[in-house]
């Protein structure tokens, strides 16, 4: 088995391959092994991202025009330029060295700072990350809501509330996003060719973007934006201007999202995901009937915990 680690941007042909291991690990694992992000950053060129390939034959052998067949990619790691990474070995290839091999090159490549995802913390993804001193750094829950009756949003007082417009609202949302994130370690560093990836996205409904706006100057104080993909609603974004957070108007926007999920899109279940520091919003979810689904978790260096 040969690692390769590869700048972006990967040819074509291996990006492929990549999104073909995943779904197929998805499929065995009945988890998603790579994030949004990972998987939007295959195709394209994304300065300072890397990815680390582990396949069948002799190093070298790949070639620029990228994997001769999908049969030799055996595993596949991303490490991004803020040291965040995932890994992922095809379920036949697995207990044979190749996750210990990617996860030993994503800390050569990451150093200390290195935080490598363990999607769902699958069976195994604790006792590697202890094999080679990495421990639990941060929490991400996987929240579900079974579709039931909501509560009536209530607005605070001059706040009205519409949805997204393309073309107008790319800059403000940005803006009280970046505000309403600033702690978040990466939702609020989103940027502009962040926000138009997912725009241009199959999934991307600007109908279920929420904006609550002052009715007085237009001025966007909150935000709710839902997604919908493969039949499953999310509680994608939910962010509030520092201005306005304890106003009701979080909870306002979540109930106006949900509504939409549950009776516009007529889904039947929701899902969202929240760190699992955020007591504000982990308690605003669950005063909304979100229970715990699943757990995501961030490994890094037992001494950088
Ligand atoms: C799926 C996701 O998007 S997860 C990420 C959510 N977004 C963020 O964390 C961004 C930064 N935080 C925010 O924007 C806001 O604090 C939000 C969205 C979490 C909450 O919005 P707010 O407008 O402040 O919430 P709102 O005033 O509607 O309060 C609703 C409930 O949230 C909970 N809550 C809100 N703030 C707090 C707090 N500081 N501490 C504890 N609970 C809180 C309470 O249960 C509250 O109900 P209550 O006032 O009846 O007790
Ligand atoms: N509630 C949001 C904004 S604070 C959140 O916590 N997002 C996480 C989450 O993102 C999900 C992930 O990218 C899934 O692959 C994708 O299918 C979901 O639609 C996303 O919401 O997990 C990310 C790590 O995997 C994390 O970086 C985001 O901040």
């Amino acid at each position: 088995m040969t690692l390769e680690a590869v700048p972006s941007p990967l040819p074509p042909a291996t990006a492929a391959a990549v999104t073909e291991l995943a779904r197929a690990a998805a499929q065995s694992d009945g988890v998603n092994p790579l994030s949004e992000r990972t998987l939007l950053h295959l195709d394209g060129e994304h300065p300072g991202d890397l990815h680390v390939l582990a396949y069948i034959g002799e190093p070298g052998t790949l070639g620029v025009s990228g994997l001769q067949t999908v049969g030799d990619l055996v595993g596949y790691a991303s490490l991004a330029p803020d040291s965040s990474a995932q890994l992922v070995v095809a379920p036949r290839a697995r207990r044979q060295g190749t996750g210990t091999a990617l996860l030993r090159l994503l800390l050569d490549h990451g150093g200390p700072g290195l935080r490598v995802w363990a999607h769902g913390r699958l069976p195994g993804s604790d006792e590697l990350a202890a094999r080679l001193g990495l421990g639990v750094t941060r929490e991400l829950y996987f929240l579900r809501r079974m579709s039931g009756p909501l509560p009536k949003p209530v607005w605070p007082d001059g706040i009205a509330v519409r949805t997204f417009e393309p073309g107008r609202d790319e800059t403000a949302w940005l803006g009280v996003n970046a505000r309403a994130f600033a702690e978040h370690p990466e939702q609020g560093s989103w940027t502009s060719s962040d926000l138009a990836d997912r725009m241009g996205q199959p999934w991307f409904d600007p109908r279920g973007f929420f904006l609550a706006v002052e009715s007085e100057t237009g001025a966007v104080a909150g935000f709710h934006w839902t997604k919908v993909e493969d039949s499953v609603g999310e509680v994608y974004v939910v962010g509030v201007d520092p201005a306005y957070q304890g106003s009701g108007l979080g909870k306002a926007l979540t109930i106006e999202g949900l509504r939409h999920l549950q009776e516009d899109r007529g889904l039947s279940s929701v899902v969202l995901y929240v760190d699992g520091t955020n007591t504000a919003a982990r308690a605003l979810y669950e005063k909304l009937g979100f229970t715990t689904a699943a757990l995501d978790v961030q490994f890094g260096p037992s001494d950088a915990l």
